[in-house]
């Protein structure tokens, strides 16, 4: 369950009321673009697609030997299972990422992986990511040389339905290959293989994170009142002149959270609108409580120039009661019998006051629990409010322009004869 308190934002009830037809109008043009096969609008019939669970399922169950799993991607093709991973893996199967291109740490992963135990999922919607091909040509090659013929069943390929280096690879060789929708973009696929494969093998439950998702789809479909992803999408929109939106999450299991959504955020949002004008909003990621210890310095008296999200959980799984410890009753006798869940909801609630306090625009989403079910409705409910906002704000959400020169000038520098910084 995802709520929405905006107790500190008096005025937005009624801006919600006056933004109305906007709000409508926005999702009627977004909803129109379905129709269009080019729309890129697939992620939201995502949580709907049982079939490809099912093979997700059945690929699993044939594996159980995987005792490390290494994904090999970047951005969207990383970000969506990482954060659900660290959250969810009951399993004890072992992640591994590698989403950069840092050699020591590659290095150091290859020396203490076991390959007869290692499953290599690379994933690449496009097939063509310079980071990612590097990556499979390390992990492809340490394979062949580890297993033998034996290789192809350790290494599965997550990509495109027809197109790229990846796609090709899997049918010359004949590897297991799941696909990515044509019409689902890498920081919307979270809920497609990108996401499903290794949260299989993270042991999560798949069908309460798909549940949740369908949750978030009925709402934004929902009238205006009960629209929830229409109401964050205005919170956002009416802040626009604030130059920074902060994402704070209370959940050390969702720590990566925060990450996902900078890309979702920044990415579909930060490009020029029709008349060319430089529109968007930063998102800056946040953790509570660390960084209550750190950014909450500035967010209390640095600039009145954020909108401040708080995320956070109204139920813990399973709390652990503070032990009374002799000796220590002065400086921590008001922590006895109290539990840490309890210490956690109340440092959230005083981060909250404080900032509403020192003048900073702040709401809070709060989670009913940690849970596949919730989170997969955050997730998707966040999808809607970027789509939402791409509406508002006259911009593509589905693209980005703006990376392909820094691919361009790499690929300029590696070729260059003599090249060497
Ligand atoms: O999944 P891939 O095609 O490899 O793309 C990985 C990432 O790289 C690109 O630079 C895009 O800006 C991201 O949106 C994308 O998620």
């Amino acid at each position: 369950m995802l709520r929405l308190d905006t107790r500190f934002l008096p005025d937005f009830p009624q801006a919600f009321k006056e933004h109305g037809p906007l709000l409508l109008q926005a999702r009627e043009a977004l909803l129109a673009k379905r129709k269009d096969p080019q729309s890129m609008l697939g992620w939201m019939d995502l949580p709907e697609d049982t079939e490809t669970l099912r093979r997700i399922r059945r690929y699993r169950e044939a594996n159980p030997w995987v005792e490390d799993f290494v994904l090999l991607g970047i951005g969207g093709s990383a970000l969506g299972p990482k954060a659900l991973e660290s959250a969810f893996n009951e399993s004890g199967v072992r992640f591994h990422y590698v989403d950069h291109v840092e050699p020591e740490p590659v290095l150091r992963l290859l020396r203490g992986l076991d390959p007869r135990k290692t499953l290599v999922n690379a994933v690449s919607k496009s097939g063509a990511t310079a980071e990612t091909l590097a990556a499979l040509l390390v992990f492809l090659n340490w394979l062949r040389e580890n297993l033998g013929e034996d290789w192809r069943r350790h290494l599965v390929l997550t990509t495109d339905p027809r197109r790229g280096a990846l796609r090709a690879l899997a049918e010359k060789e004949g590897l297991e290959a799941f696909s990515i929708p044509d019409n689902v973009g890498g920081r919307f696929s979270v809920l497609s293989p990108v996401g499903l494969l290794p949260l299989a093998f993270a042991g999560m439950d798949l069908e309460a994170l798909l549940m949740g998702a369908r949750k978030a789809n009925e709402l934004a479909l929902a009238p205006l009142e009960e629209n929830l992803p229409l109401k964050t999408a205005l919170l956002q929109h009416l802040h626009r002149h604030l130059p920074i939106t902060v994402f704070m999450v209370y959940s050390e299991r969702l720590k990566y959270l925060p990450a996902w959504f900078v890309q979702l955020h920044d990415e579909s949002l930060g490009k020029r609108d029709g008349e060319g004008n430089r529109v968007g909003t930063t998102a800056v990621p946040a953790l509570g409580p660390q960084d209550q210890h750190a950014q909450v310095q500035l967010f209390r008296e640095g600039p009145l120039d954020k909108l401040i999200v708080l995320v956070v959980p109204e139920r813990a799984t399973e709390d652990l009661l503070l032990p009374q410890v002799e000796g220590l009753e002065g400086e921590a006798g008001y922590l006895f019998g109290k539990g840490l869940f309890q210490l956690l909801k109340a440092e959230a609630e005083a981060t909250y006051q404080a900032l509403a306090e020192a003048g900073q625009r702040v709401y809070t989403l709060y989670l009913s629990e940690v849970s596949p079910y919730a989170v997969g409705w955050l997730l998707q409910h966040l999808m809607w409010q970027t789509a939402f906002l791409g509406e508002l704000w006259g911009v593509n959400a589905f693209d980005q322009p703006g990376v392909e020169l820094v691919k361009r000038l790499t690929l300029t520098f590696l070729e260059r004869p003599g090249y060497e910084f």
